[in-house]
């Protein structure tokens, strides 16, 4: 297990470097998990992130991965049918679950038919029965989900999730899964995870390429003038924090 409150960084030459050793990290996490208690609890971000999976479905890696003890969830998701081309769900259905032998019963996609705030409820209280039949551990420090392995992308902006710079979601202390109906980013209507939820993770990846996003990882780990902290600067789990860069993101370090 990780050191309490430990946060690592690497920054790598090249995003394919990066992505090799995000699946080295998500496959080593795994055996971890599964051997110790027999499932996988992992959470996926949309986003760019899911392309720097791409690892996972290729040798060694797809053949040593006990897929069958994988349960899967999303940080965050927009308010769309599972097909449409905004759904996270189906950004990686594509790119990453309908390559790899996971159940499709664990699979936690958002109920696609209900109303924004409504399928915010929907998934906490699924949630809920899931950490009641400890397929989710609950954090004894928060009372909050304690999720194996949370996969965090980054907006250039320093959203994550769908916890967007100066909106009172970031504040939400007592759901585990909220909405937004006026996200900055489209599409508006949106469900996700909230920060209590995030930072009761035993394991978070942060996972930011591009120069784009230099500006938001330097607010989080550099001596930025910016005196307002962005929401991926706020990210601080009960275990481990390691951020994967590209020299791109990490330029102005
Ligand atoms: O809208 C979203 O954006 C973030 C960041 O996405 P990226 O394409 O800049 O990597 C993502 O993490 C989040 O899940 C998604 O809904």
């Amino acid at each position: 297990m990780a050191t309490k409150g430990e946060v690592k960084k690497e920054v790598f030459e090249s995003e394919e470097d990066l992505a090799v050793s995000l699946a080295k990290y998500t496959a080593q996490l795994s055996d971890k998990f599964c051997k110790e208690r027999g499932a996988f609890s992992v959470v996926l971000s949309g986003g760019s992130l899911i392309n720097s999976l791409r690892k996972l479905m290729e040798p060694p890696f797809i053949d040593s991965i006990e897929w069958s003890k994988w349960h899967v969830f999303w940080l965050d998701e927009r308010v769309v049918p599972k097909d449409h081309e905004d759904s996270n769900y189906k950004l990686a259905y594509d790119g990453l679950l309908s390559k790899v032998p996971i159940l499709p019963g664990n699979v936690y996609a958002i109920n696609d038919t209900l109303s924004a705030e409504a399928a915010a409820e929907d998934y906490e209280a699924r949630l809920r029965h899931l950490v009641k039949i400890n397929v989710i551990n609950i954090s004894a420090a928060s009372g909050f989900p304690k999720f194996d392995l949370q996969l965090l992308g980054m907006g250039p902006d320093g959203h994550v999730a769908s916890l967007f710079p100066g909106h009172p979601l970031v504040k939400e202390n007592e759901k585990w899964v909220t909405f937004i109906k006026d996200s900055p980013k489209p599409p508006p209507e949106r469900i996700t995870f909230t920060f209590p939820v995030i930072n009761s993770s035993a394991y978070i990846a942060l996972v930011v390429t591009g120069a784009a996003e230099a500006g938001a990882v330097q607010n989080a780990l550099g001596n930025s003038q910016n005196s307002e902290k962005l929401p991926v600067a706020m990210v601080s789990p009960e275990g481990e924090l390691a951020w994967f860069l590209d020299t791109a993101a990490a330029s102005k370090l």
